[in-house]
């Protein structure tokens, strides 16, 4: 049984995380619930901080929150002293709406629309990072319209293949993503934007896949990138104040997986682009990360009831939760595998193996496969574990099934940040036949 953070068995032989007894928590907040130990998110914030004071380079560490974004989320992301990145008005909106320095946030995407990037010139946040020539265009009208000049980054996509799953690359030639460094659509990008006085160029981004567990991916991308700095500096006198190498650190779901340390990427990144930059008489820009599943994965359980039963004989047994594809799409999408324990006695001797089923009306509804478990009765508590990332943001009322609460748990006690979703939420936005 590997545990993370707080996590651990308290005196009654019942999982706790934050000092709090999920079994309580169960009972008092409902499951399917999400629950956080935010003791954790802090010291995976500081980690990374840390990295940067250490080898005294200028940084920022922006949370992606499209990894979990809640107006508390948010909120502990700007105590930490983190930085904030965005992917949409929604995500936006909910930084604002916490009451986010609108100063340290990011505004990413490859389709911004003219509402939203109008909102972000009103908030007058930090950065946008353009992502295309349609945007640059659209931006640089919304500017001229409102009389106001943005810092930007340009986002391209280097040319790396990160080894993750197929749909999580993002830093490859052929992407819906950026511009392509090397058949040069970016150094087009670039000669515009810098034309363009609605513009403060501040440097370049880039983001080459989620899940990575090596520094080799970044360290190539950061290569590519200040080689064509260097290339830029002597065309067109521009030396980026600013190089973003996004997010994407890998964290252990499953004891196949073996991340290194936070401190390990950020290091190597540095000394890296340090060593590239000396070598070619270029400035040492502040380096920015946006980690989001590294900060809050490992962070994250949720705790689900378990159903009903079915043994296929000589095949397998399948147990249902009251949860699934609705408030974890992972293993649907990407066949993400996750650890779980029975929360309410996880010391009892593991003498099955069964298959987490969940309740949405679709056979792909399968939340972890042939796990070792005690033998499960009716009303067990199961919790997965590593589900901090990527489960309630793209949680979904599939079946019309309403999305789970959310806790943060820390020094013993128990806060509630979500609020469960009732029925009555489910039908809040219908329209009866008039
Ligand atoms: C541009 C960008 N930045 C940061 C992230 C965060 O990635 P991760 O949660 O893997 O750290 C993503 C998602 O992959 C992304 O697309
Ligand atoms: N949502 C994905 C990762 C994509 C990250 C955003 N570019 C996951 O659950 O792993």
């Amino acid at each position: 049984m590997y545990f993370y953070g707080t996590t651990g068995i308290n005196n009654q032989g019942h999982l706790e995380i934050g000092g709090v007894d999920t079994v309580q928590l169960a009972k008092e907040f409902g499951t399917p619930l999400y629950v956080y130990d935010v003791a954790l998110i802090r010291e995976r914030a500081r980690g990374f901080k840390k990295a940067f004071e250490e080898q005294n380079v200028k940084a920022q560490v922006a949370y992606a929150s499209k990894a979990f974004s809640t107006v508390a989320m948010v909120q502990l992301a700007e105590e930490e002293g983190l930085s904030l990145d965005v992917v949409s008005g929604g995500e936006l909106y909910t930084a604002i709406a916490a009451g986010f320095n609108p100063a340290k946030i990011h505004f990413h995407g490859n389709n911004k629309s003219r509402e939203e990037l109008e909102m972000a010139i009103d908030h007058q946040i930090g950065c946008i990072v353009v992502d295309n020539f349609f945007e640059i265009e659209l931006l640089k009208t919304i500017c001229q319209e409102k009389n106001a000049k943005v810092n930007i980054l340009l986002r391209v996509t280097p040319g790396i293949e990160a080894h993750t799953h197929d749909y999580i690359l993002t830093g490859q030639e052929d992407s819906k993503f950026g511009f392509d460094l090397q058949n040069g659509q970016a150094e087009k990008a670039l000669k515009i934007v810098l034309k363009e006085k609605q513009f403060n160029v501040l440097g370049l981004h880039c983001h080459i896949g989620s899940q990575i567990f090596e520094t080799t991916g970044f360290l190539l991308a950061a290569k590519k990138i200040v080689n064509k700095l260097a290339e830029w500096r002597d065309q067109f006198s521009f030396e980026a104040e600013v190089l973003n190498l996004g997010g994407g650190f890998g964290i252990r779901y499953t004891k196949e997986d073996e991340p290194i340390q936070p401190s390990q990427y950020v290091s190597d990144i540095i000394k890296e682009v340090k060593s590239l930059t000396n070598q070619l008489s270029l400035k040492m820009p502040e380096i920015w990360i946006e980690p989001g599943r590294s900060l809050v994965g490992d962070a994250g359980i949720t705790l689900y009831k378990t159903g009903s039963s079915k043994e296929v004989p000589g095949v397998r047994k399948y147990l249902a939760v009251d949860g699934g594809m609705s408030d974890n799409i992972r293993p649907s999408l990407y066949q993400a595998k996750y650890e779980a324990v029975l929360a309410n006695r996880p010391l009892d001797p593991v003498n099955e193996t069964v298959s987490i089923a969940g309740k949405c009306c679709e056979s792909g509804d399968m939340l972890i496969w042939d796990l070792p478990l005690p033998e499960p009765g009716y009303d067990d508590i199961l919790a997965v574990f590593c589900t901090g990332a990527y489960g309630y943001s793209m949680a979904n009322n599939y079946n019309r099934i309403p999305r789970p609460a959310v806790v943060f748990a820390e020094n013993g006690q128990a806060t509630l940040v979500v609020k469960r979703e009732t029925y009555e939420d489910i039908v809040r936005l219908d329209l009866p036949l008039t």
